[in-house]
């Protein structure tokens, strides 16, 4: 079997996973690189790290991206692994091969933890640099699951001991969410996950690395932010006749506990990376980019159209300011990447926007975009549930609208003044002017994720910029 079998099936692969950003683009599959092999595998099995290079071709010119594959090459067909058969082929190093995706293999996924828990010396690893934080010991025993949500990277589990994030699109460079999870661990912060470790792929003759994977503590406890909102949502639609604040699972007092722990994560993050006092000069290039961001979505989503006035002038009205004040934030901040632990509330994910390339996602931001990026979520909840509530007649839709408003507009207010009210400031008129912007910048970037990606819920950001622009 060729390099054209490989291809193929390489291509479809990547064509319907969750994690690849190229959905509804027109791309090809330009190479594939090994950048390292796992050692110590047992006899038939190897496993290695593959990069993938997707190139786009449209009117603008060639662009490409890497995203990260990691391979399980078997001399023999494992029916346990069926559902994660990348194809068959003779691999030029590993000869003819059943290749399964490693993440979904256990045998596979305990020789990288091994790696993690004694990294492998430099002329065994390759390119492949193993780090950890000293302060936890990893179970070795731990069997891994791969997390199956729907989710731009891939997450496996090791028992209830560690989590590794598997990143898949790479770029070269520090990735942010290694980053701060090592400063805010290091800082004592209690709204992440630990840092145990990360991978890096260095490359010593161009003097660059990206970051692989990034290993943390497992948060048994954790129950999705997300998840409990859509639940309170239900509560609230089920009794047609109480208020958000009557019904069992009302969301806002969690709503003010997580405004709590942003502005504790935000002061965190203030004190251990530069915070910078921007002028009039960068407040008409942050306007400017929001309205480059508004025409490169117009190319994707006619639908925005009708809100193209509406929104220029909320960026316009940014004009009017002559200062922000900017420093490291989320940037991607929504209910899920909330976790309730018995702990208390945990933000995860700091790597910032996908779409977005890293160096700009490691820029400092004003806080006010992870303020809006919860605040649209608190729209979403029950916008979703009220989409995927199934038939019901025209009286019950108008209660649900009316609810729904209701439910959103309760959780942002609670969110909101303990934010607020934690960092000993309110919202004036400037902070005002900052998150309107935001908040239709967010829904901007949703209407292409939604029309990329979930196509039935592109409704619901447009929905919202109606009611606002
Ligand atoms: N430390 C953790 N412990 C337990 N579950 C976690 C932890 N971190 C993240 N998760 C879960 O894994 C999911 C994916 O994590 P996330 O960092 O958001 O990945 P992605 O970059 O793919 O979106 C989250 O929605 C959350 O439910
Ligand atoms: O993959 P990530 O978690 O980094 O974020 C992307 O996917 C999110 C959806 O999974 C998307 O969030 C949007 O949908 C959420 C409901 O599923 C909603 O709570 C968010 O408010 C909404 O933005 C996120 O924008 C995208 O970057």
């Amino acid at each position: 079997m060729s390099d054209e079998t490989r291809t193929h099936d390489l291509t479809t692969w990547i064509g319907e996973a969750r994690w690849f950003g190229g959905k509804g683009r027109e791309w090809s599959l330009a190479g594939v690189r090994r950048v390292g092999e796992l050692p110590d595998a047992p006899p038939g099995l190897r496993v290695s790290i593959d990069l993938a290079e997707v190139a786009y071709r449209s009117e603008q010119g060639e662009e490409s991206e890497l995203y990260q594959l990691p391979l399980a090459f078997y001399s023999e067909p494992q029916e346990r692994l069926a559902h994660a058969l990348v194809g068959e082929w003779d691999d030029s190093s590993f000869g003819h091969t059943f290749v399964y995706d490693a993440l979904h293999d256990r045998e596979s996924m305990a020789l990288w933890l091994r790696a993690f828990a004694a990294p492998p010396s430099s002329t065994d690893r390759g390119q492949l640099a193993f780090h950890s934080l000293p302060g936890h010991d990893l179970d070795l025993e731990a069997h891994s699951t791969l997390f199956s949500g729907e989710q731009s990277n891939s997450s496996v589990a090791f028992g209830e001991d560690a989590l590794m994030k598997v990143f898949r699109k790479v770029t070269p460079g520090v990735n942010p969410d290694v980053a701060i999870h090592q400063v805010l661990t290091e800082a004592g912060s209690t709204h992440v996950a630990s840092l145990y470790g990360w991978l890096d792929l260095v490359d010593e003759e161009t003097n660059t690395t990206i970051q692989l994977a990034m290993l943390q503590q497992f948060l048994r406890t954790a129950s999705d932010g997300w998840d409990l909102a859509l639940a309170s949502v239900r509560n609230l639609f089920a009794e047609a006749d109480l208020h958000a604040d009557e019904v069992g699972g009302d969301f806002a007092g969690e709503a003010a506990r997580l405004g709590v722990a942003l502005a504790e994560v935000h002061a965190d993050l203030a004190a251990h990376f530069p915070v910078e006092e921007r002028d009039a000069d960068a407040v008409g290039a942050l306007a400017s980019a929001m309205e480059g961001r508004l025409e490169a979505a117009l190319e994707v989503v006619p639908g925005l159209a009708e809100h193209e006035a509406g929104l220029r002038a909320t960026y316009a009205r940014l004009r009017d300011l002559d200062r922000v004040e900017v420093q490291q934030v989320h940037g991607d901040l929504h209910l899920g990447q909330t976790l309730r632990t018995a702990r208390g509330w945990k933000i995860v994910d700091f790597e910032g926007e996908p779409a977005k390339p890293l160096a700009e996602r490691l820029k400092p931001d004003s806080v006010w975009r992870d303020v809006a990026g919860m605040i649209r979520s608190f729209d979403y909840a029950p916008r979703v549930v009220a989409l995927t509530a199934g038939d019901y007649d025209a009286g019950e839709a108008d209660q649900r609208t009316y609810r729904a408003a209701e439910w959103s507009a309760r959780n942002r207010e609670a969110f909101l003044a303990a934010y607020t009210a934690k960092r000993g400031d309110d919202v004036d008129a400037a902070a005002t002017l900052l998150l309107d912007a935001y908040l239709a910048d967010k829904a901007v970037y949703e209407a292409v994720y939604e029309a990329r990606n979930r196509p039935g819920w592109l409704s619901i950001p447009l929905a919202a910029l109606g009611e606002t622009s």
